[in-house]
């Protein structure tokens, strides 16, 4: 085996042993709470540029699945490739046992020529992440690398998918904005009868005659979308419906004129339980987030739609007279608890009424 170091940049430096690849990465240091979904987690484009730290303590034994194809999107996985910068976990387990593993986790870290340290306390770490904050930090191998903070870089534009693609044939014409978009979102919106256009996060969709518009989730600071924002903001002139996602969320306030501001750690996890404003109706839901909606700064014609029941976050915004609305969790979940995914039956609900509402 052969050892690696994780090194914060508080001076805190961890020996462990190497898996995946023995090479070093430089990044955000983020942890997830979350105990299964890493094929989920380690595709999802919005852990762009971060060491992710996993708490549960086993990991790897279910190993990697194969990759199926469902309308030329994947049937399990959250993109095309592994997006993280490098994996951190307690226990790595050699030996993968499951009816559709395809291949370990350490071998599909090397496909993508990501490192993974085991043998750390996750734990320990953990506790010193939500004490100290999300902290820069870098895994190394032979060589020595300088740190790196991923959220100076516009991370959006890295992963947004270039050129428009078309999916599905249904009633509905709704354009996804592509900010780093989960393909469950897509499989969400396909199972509901839409024809979907993805567009990249600078693609002047304005110019699309579409029925709604969906914001997808993302890496990195929102602030650094300022082309999104500004077509966004055009958008919101109008009436056709918009629902976004995470990073959507934090879109939609920017360009309705709120503000966004970074969390001491993020939620990241499968069991974070938010309230429906109005309501004592709570949800359990899936979250990957660094960035929140300052709430306070939200103009008055928005209010906020769920709170965060752990530390009172905004967890999803919207207008009071249109029907724009967004939430800062994931209702596709993948991995985590579905029980929010009705969100998208609403907003398809919302584009058929503004569609009934039109002159023929
Ligand atoms: N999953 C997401 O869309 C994350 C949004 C944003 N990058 C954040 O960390 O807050």
């Amino acid at each position: 085996m052969k050892q690696v170091k994780l090194v914060l940049e508080d001076g805190t430096e961890i020996q462990g042993e190497s898996f995946g690849a023995f090479t070093s990465a430089a990044g955000e240091v983020v942890f997830s709470t979350a105990m299964t979904g890493y094929p989920e987690n380690l595709t999802d484009p919005s852990f762009a540029g971060q060491i992710l730290v996993l708490t549960y303590p086993m990991v790897g034994n279910y190993g990697v699945p194969g990759e199926d194809l469902y309308e030329s999107i994947s049937k399990i996985f959250e993109s095309d490739q592994i997006h993280i910068a490098g994996l951190v976990v307690n226990y790595y387990s050699e030996e993968h046992s499951h009816w559709n593993a395809a291949k370990s986790l350490g071998d599909w870290l090397k496909e993508y020529n990501i490192p993974g340290i085991f043998g750390v306390d996750t734990r320990m770490l953990t506790k010193k992440l939500r004490e100290k904050g999300a902290m820069l930090g870098k895994i190394v191998a032979e060589q020595d690398i300088p740190f790196h903070d991923p959220n100076q870089d516009n991370l959006v534009a890295q992963v947004s998918q270039p050129g428009v693609q078309h999916y599905g044939s249904g009633k509905n014409k709704i354009v996804l904005v592509d900010c780093g978009t989960k393909t469950n979102i897509i499989r969400c919106f396909l199972e509901r009868d839409v024809e979907l256009i993805r567009v990249p996060w600078d693609y002047d969709f304005t110019q699309i005659d579409y029925d709604g518009l969906f914001l997808s989730n993302g890496p990195g600071d929102p602030k650094m979308c300022e082309t999104t924002i500004a077509h966004l903001q055009t958008a919101l002139q109008q009436d056709k419906p918009i629902f976004g996602i995470c990073l959507g969320n934090q879109l939609m306030s920017l360009a309705a004129g709120g503000d966004t501001f970074k969390l001491k750690y993020g939620h990241r996890s499968h069991n974070q339980p938010v309230l429906l404003t109005g309501t004592k109706r709570s949800f359990i839901t899936s979250q990957n987030h660094g960035f929140a909606v300052d709430t306070a700064t939200l103009p008055d014609e928005w209010t906020m739609l769920f709170e965060n029941l752990n530390d009172g976050t905004c967890e999803g915004i919207r207008h009071k007279t249109k029907p724009f609305f967004s939430t800062q969790f994931h209702p596709e979940a993948a991995g985590g608890p579905e029980d929010t995914e009705y969100l998208f039956d609403e907003f398809l609900t919302a584009v058929e009424k503004y569609k009934a509402a039109q002159p023929k």
